[in-house]
C-alpha cells in the first residue's frame, strides 16, 4: 500500500527532470516500515528503461566538487572518498542556494536515522547486535572517526573565513546518507576522467567507484533479482528485469547482503532473505590454541566461519569445515583437506559434524538470555527491540534447523 507523498519529492521530481534524469513509467512512492520507495505508475514490460541518470547528474570522486575543497585546495589525502563525499554534502546541505538542495529534502532525517541505524543506537542496544553486525559497526565507526579527523585537520589548516568548521554531528548524518545510498560508478572513460584517480581500472578501490546518483537512490533492496542497473558512458539506468502492474514496488537488489551487514550498513533486515548467513567465530575461535590459531592464519583459514542458509537445510563455508577438521582429526587428515587432495572420509566427517552439533548447541542456550536483554530495552528503542528481537529469532532458527540437519545425519 502507497501512502501519500510529501511536497518536498514532487519539487525534487521536477528538479530532477530538468537536470540529466529521465523517468519512465514510475514514480517515489511511500511504504510502510520502508520510508520511500518506487512504484510503477503503468503496467510496465521487461527490458523498459525506467530511470536514466545522465553522468552529469551523479556525484562522484571525479566531480570537481569532491576531489577540491571549496577554497580550491586538494583535501588531506587521508581523507577517503567516502568522507570526502560526505564532508561535500555537510558544508553544502544546510546552504539554500546548493545545487542538490531539492534532492536533499527528500532525504530521510536524522531523528529517522536515529531510529533505524545502529551506529546511532544506545551502547546497550548496540551490545544486542549480533557478532557480525557489530563488527561491521565497529569497521564503520572507526572510519568515521579516521575521516573527521582528516576533515578536522583540514578545517584548522585553512582559514575560518575561507573554510567553515564541520560539525561532527552533521558529518556522521552525510557519512551515513552517502553509506545507505551510494553506488558504485565504473568511470568508463577512466584515463581521461581525473587526476586524482588511479590510472588503471584494476588499482580503482572500492570506494573511489563510490557515487551518488540522485533519484536512482529511491529505489529499495530486494534479496531476489530485482530491477538491474546498468552503466554506460552517458550515465546509470534502471532496467525492468520482468513485467510489473501498476501499483507494484519496484525494487533493486543492492548486493548479495546478509540481515547483519544490512541492519548495520542499512538499518533494516530482510523477513526472508535468501542470501542470510551467519558467523560462527565467537565459537570456533576461542577454543583455538595459540599454535593452532597462528597455523589457521597461515593457511589463510584464520576466521569468518559462516553458517548459510542453504536449500533444503543450512550449510557451513569450506573454512569452517578445514577449522573443525584442524580442531577434531589429526593433522596430516586435515593437511590433505587444506590442500585440496582429499574430502575426508564419511567417518571424519562424521567426527567434524558432531563437533558442529556441540557448538550449535552451546550457541542456542544463550538465546534464551539474549532474547530476554533485548526485551529489557526501554520503551523509547521500541524499534531498535522489535528489530533486534526478529533478527535473533533468525538466527536461533537457522542455528536450530542446522543442528537438526546433522542430527539426523549422525
Ligand atoms: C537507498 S535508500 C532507499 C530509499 C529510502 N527508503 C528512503 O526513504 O529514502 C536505502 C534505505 O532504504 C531503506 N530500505 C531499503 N530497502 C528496504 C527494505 N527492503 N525494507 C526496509 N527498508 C528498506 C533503509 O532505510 C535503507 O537504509
Amino acid at each position: 500500500m502507497a501512502l501519500e507523498i510529501g511536497e518536498e519529492h514532487t519539487r525534487f521530481v521536477s528538479w530532477a527532470e530538468k537536470n540529466g534524469i529521465t523517468i519512465n513509467g514510475v514514480a517515489p512512492a511511500k511504504f510502510p516500515g520502508r520510508g520511500m520507495g518506487i512504484v510503477a505508475t503503468r503496467d510496465i514490460k521487461a527490458g523498459e528503461t525506467l530511470v536514466h541518470v545522465h553522468s552529469k547528474a551523479i556525484i562522484s570522486h571525479a566531480s570537481p566538487q569532491i576531489f577540491k575543497m571549496p577554497s580550491g585546495r586538494m583535501w588531506s589525502k587521508d581523507l577517503s572518498v567516502h568522507g570526502r563525499l560526505a564532508a561535500y554534502l555537510a558544508l553544502r546541505c544546510n546552504d539554500e542556494n546548493f545545487e542538490y538542495k531539492a534532492w536533499r529534502d527528500t532525504w530521510p532525517s536524522i531523528r529517522e536515522f536515529r531510529q533505524i541505524l545502529p551506529i546511532y543506537w544506545s551502547d546497550e542496544a548496540q551490545d544486542l547486535l549480533p557478532h557480525a553486525a557489530k563488527e561491521i559497526l565497529t569497521k564503520q565507526q572507526r572510519n568515521i572517526e579516521a575521516d573527521f579527523c582528516a576533515v578536522s585537520a583540514t578545517c584548522i589548516s585553512e582559514s575560518e573565513a575561507s573554510f567553515p568548521k564541520i560539525d561532527k554531528d552533521l558529518f556522521i548524518y552525510t557519512w551515513m546518507i552517502v553509506n545507505t545510498r551510494c553506488f558504485y560508478w565504473d568511470y568508463l572513460d577512466l584515463p581521461k576522467v581525473s587526476p586524482r584517480l588511479p590510472r588503471m581500472r584494476k588499482d580503482l578501490t572500492a570506494d573511489d567507484r563510490y557515487a551518488m546518483c540522485p533519484f536512482m537512490d529511491y529505489f529499495n533492496h530486494t534479496g531476489d533479482e530485482g530491477c538491474v542497473t546498468e552503466t554506460n558512458r552517458d550515465g546509470y539506468y534502471v532496467v525492468a528485469n520482468q513485467d510489473y502492474q501498476a501499483g507494484t514496488e519496484l525494487y533493486a537488489s543492492y548486493g548479495t547482503h546478509t540481515n547483519d551487514t544490512l541492519l548495520a550498513e542499512y538499518g533494516f533486515i530482510l523477513e526472508d532473505n535468501p542470501h542470510d548467513a551467519i558467523t560462527l567465530d565467537h565459537l570456533i575461535l576461542p577454543d583455538l590454541t595459540f599454535k593452532q590459531y597462528e597455523l589457521l592464519r597461515m593457511d589463510k583459514f584464520l576466521g569468518n566461519y559462516t553458517l548459510s542458509r542453504g536449500s533444503p537445510s543450512p550449510v557451513t563455508c569450506h573454512r569452517t569445515q578445514a577449522a573443525l577438521r584442524y580442531l577434531t582429526i589429526p593433522y596430516r587428515r586435515y593437511a590433505a583437506f587444506e590442500a585440496g587432495l582429499d574430502e575426508g572420509t564419511p567417518e571424519e566427517q562424521q567426527i567434524v559434524d558432531r563437533h558442529l552439533v556441540g557448538l550449535l548447541e552451546q550457541y542456542d542456550r544463550v538465546f534464551k538470555t539474549l532474547l530476554e536483554d533485548v526485551e529489557a530495552l526501554e520503551d523509547k528503542m521500541g524499534e531498535q527491540r522489535a528489530t533486534l528481537k526478529k533478527r535473533w529469532v533468525q538466527i536461533r532458527c537457522l542455528v536450530n534447523q542446522a543442528k537438526w540437519a546433522l542430527r539426523d545425519k549422525l
